[in-house]
């Protein structure tokens, strides 16, 4: 048994394990109407064949049938069901032909779940005109052409399938059929055949593709349900069909019309060879490529789309990321953000010099009173937004505001050695210099002052608290910054002595010595106001206090807690 030539082979059935069967729509059972018939198939060679069963009880391998067979054999073309072999042995007299696995093209255009554009439309008639017409070439009439001998490959090719071997298939259909199998018999006949036993021809091929043109434009079954004169169910008026059913509206209905019309001529003189349709479709086709093409162009299209989607909301996740982190780092020292985001422990670290700095509005309780508290909000918020740009000029870390109250260290989180008493020495004298000019919103008229206290020792930061976690200062250097705030007075910056001795060592800052201070919790205090930064700009007055203080700065030296005594 080899490929294509005749073989004897057991014919597999729906029943047999060496076949399978396929889904397909045809017409058995109630008469008159439409019943899904499946294909036989089987495996021949590794790949799944398609098996059509000759009913007959009787065959001879004739001399005719040899021929037929040699003939088919030699067919080759893509539109074609593909030759394979056949089964001689009665009862299991069958053609074995290429499988089709996507089924005929009656049972696509009547799925409604298929969506079929024209593209694929067009294919459709293009494959079976190509078809045909290789077959016209090589002098075979089909005679059964019908969308249910057109089949479609895995790759919505259509493909022509039951053609040639006349003799071979001439006892099949000795079993009566119904009224559908006749009816449907009847629609492709050609009128020239209605009343005379005439033999397939060429033009009667073409009729019957008119019928198929048609079932491709208005994806109805051939045989109206009704008990109705066929021709004019069938055939309702031309310019009708193609709008009627059409799920899309033919690109060019009077041309297709006119293809339908003259395929359908009474006359089969009048109506054009395959040769003449092939090109009249492919004029008239205005999407030249195959169904996989357009589909692999769609998908081009949507994954160059999808790339660009992807890239696009890529960008928008990184800048969401961009805003959150912002918001976060400006809520939480970035080290420890990083630390909270990855889920590992935060452990308080301790500082073994900070300065920090306090600052208070002066009269705020009074202010608020006589505003209302939009009024307020919006002061403040004005306020320390000014601050807050002021501040990023500096080695600092803005800790929190408590409602009228700015509180600011340096020295931590990173460790600054003791520039950090300079930062904020720098940093407070900007803040209360633009106080000065600062217009309150709803009070133009009235001077903002706030009090400032800087103090700098050791200090324990931790971030306290898993719910709204916030980065908090502990330890006595904060009370001690505090008081130097409140026992502050208005637009001055009061530093304890550990500040001002950091201050004298870094040099370069205006300090005068307050005196003698009670400070609650502390007891007595010597602390020391700080009056602005030493510049070559500063007037001779200001000079020459500091070359004094210079002077008893250098005479006391050696005797911190001692030389403020003397200032004072
Ligand atoms: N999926 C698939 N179905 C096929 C193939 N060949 C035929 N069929 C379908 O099998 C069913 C039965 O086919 P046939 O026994 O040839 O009957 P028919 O095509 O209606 O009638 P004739 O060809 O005129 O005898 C029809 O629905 C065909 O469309 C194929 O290769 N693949
Ligand atoms: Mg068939």
């Amino acid at each position: 048994m080899t490929m294509g030539s005749i073989m004897s082979a057991p014919v597999g059935n729906s029943d047999s394990n060496t076949s399978c069967v396929t889904a397909l729509s045809s017409y058995t059972g109630q008469p008159g109407t439409r019943k899904t018939l499946f294909t036989c198939t089987g495996i021949y060679d590794g790949r799944t064949v398609a098996i059509k069963r000759i009913q007959t009880k009787t065959f001879s391998l004739s001399k005719t049938i040899r021929q037929e067979v040699k003939q088919v054999r030699e067919l080759d073309h893509p539109n074609l069901c593909k030759f394979i072999g056949g089964c001689v042995e009665v009862p299991n007299v069958a053609i074995v032909t290429e499988y089709c696995p996507k089924g005929s093209i009656n049972d696509v255009l009547l799925n409604e779940e298929i969506p079929l554009n024209w593209g694929f439309r067009f294919s459709f008639a293009t494959d079976i005109a190509r078809g045909m017409s290789y077959l016209h070439q090589h002098r075979i009439c089909h005679g059964r052409l019908k969308s249910l001998n057109c089949v479609l490959d895995d790759r919505w090719v259509c493909k022509i399938t039951d053609y040639g071997l006349k003799m071979y298939r001439r006892d099949d259909g000795v079993e009566p059929l119904s009224t559908y199998q006749q009816r449907l018999l009847e629609v492709y006949m050609p009128p020239e055949f209605h009343n005379s036993n005439m033999e397939p021809s060429l033009a009667g091929d073409v009729f019957s593709y008119s019928i198929i043109l048609l079932e491709i434009a208005t994806r109805s079954d051939p045989v109206p349900a009704e008990e109705s004169n066929l021709e004019s169910a069938w055939c309702p008026p031309l310019p009708e069909l193609i709008s009627s059913k059409a799920d899309s509206t033919c690109p060019c209905p009077a041309d297709y019309v006119e293809l339908i019309r003259r395929c359908r001529s009474h006359n089969p003189a009048h109506r054009p060879t395959f040769e003449q349709i092939k090109k009249f479709v492919h004029r008239i086709n205005p999407i030249k490529i195959s169904p996989v093409d357009m589909m692999m162009n769609l998908m081009e299209k949507y994954s160059k789309h999808l790339e660009v989607l992807v890239a696009e909301r890529t960008q928008d996740l990184m800048h969401e990321k961009q805003r959150t982190d912002r918001l976060l780092y400006s809520m939480l020292p970035k080290q420890v953000a990083d630390d909270l985001r990855q889920g590992k422990p935060l452990q308080a670290q301790s500082y073994v010099s900070a300065t920090i700095f306090f600052s208070d509005i002066v009269g705020f309780t009074q202010l608020s009173s006589s505003s209302t508290p939009y009024q307020v909000v919006d002061f403040l918020n004005k306020l320390y937004t000014t601050f807050d740009d002021i501040i990023d000029n500096y080695d600092v870390y803005k800790v929190e505001t408590i409602g009228d109250a700015y509180m600011v260290v340096s020295g931590v989180p990173r460790e600054n050695g003791i520039l950090h008493a300079s930062e904020i020495a720098s940093m407070a004298l900007d803040l209360v210099g633009v106080c000065r000019t600062f217009r309150i919103p709803h009070k133009p008229n009235t001077q903002l002052q706030i009090r400032a206290g800087i103090h700098s020792g050791p200090v324990v930061a931790g971030v306290v608290g898993t719910k709204m976690p916030r980065y908090c200062l502990f330890g006595d250097t904060v009370n001690t910054a505090s008081r130097m705030e409140s026992t502050s007075l208005a637009l001055k910056i009061q530093c304890s002595p550990s500040a001002f001795y950091l201050l004298e060592e870094i040099g370069g800052y205006l300090l005068q010595c307050r005196g003698m201070l009670q400070v609650k919790g502390k007891g007595d205090m010597v602390t020391y106001w700080l009056e602005g930064k030493k510049t070559s700009l500063v007037s001779n007055e200001h000079i020459g206090m500091e070359t004094d203080v210079e002077k008893e700065q250098e005479l006391y030296a050696s005797i911190p807690g001692f030389w403020t005594t003397i200032l004072s």
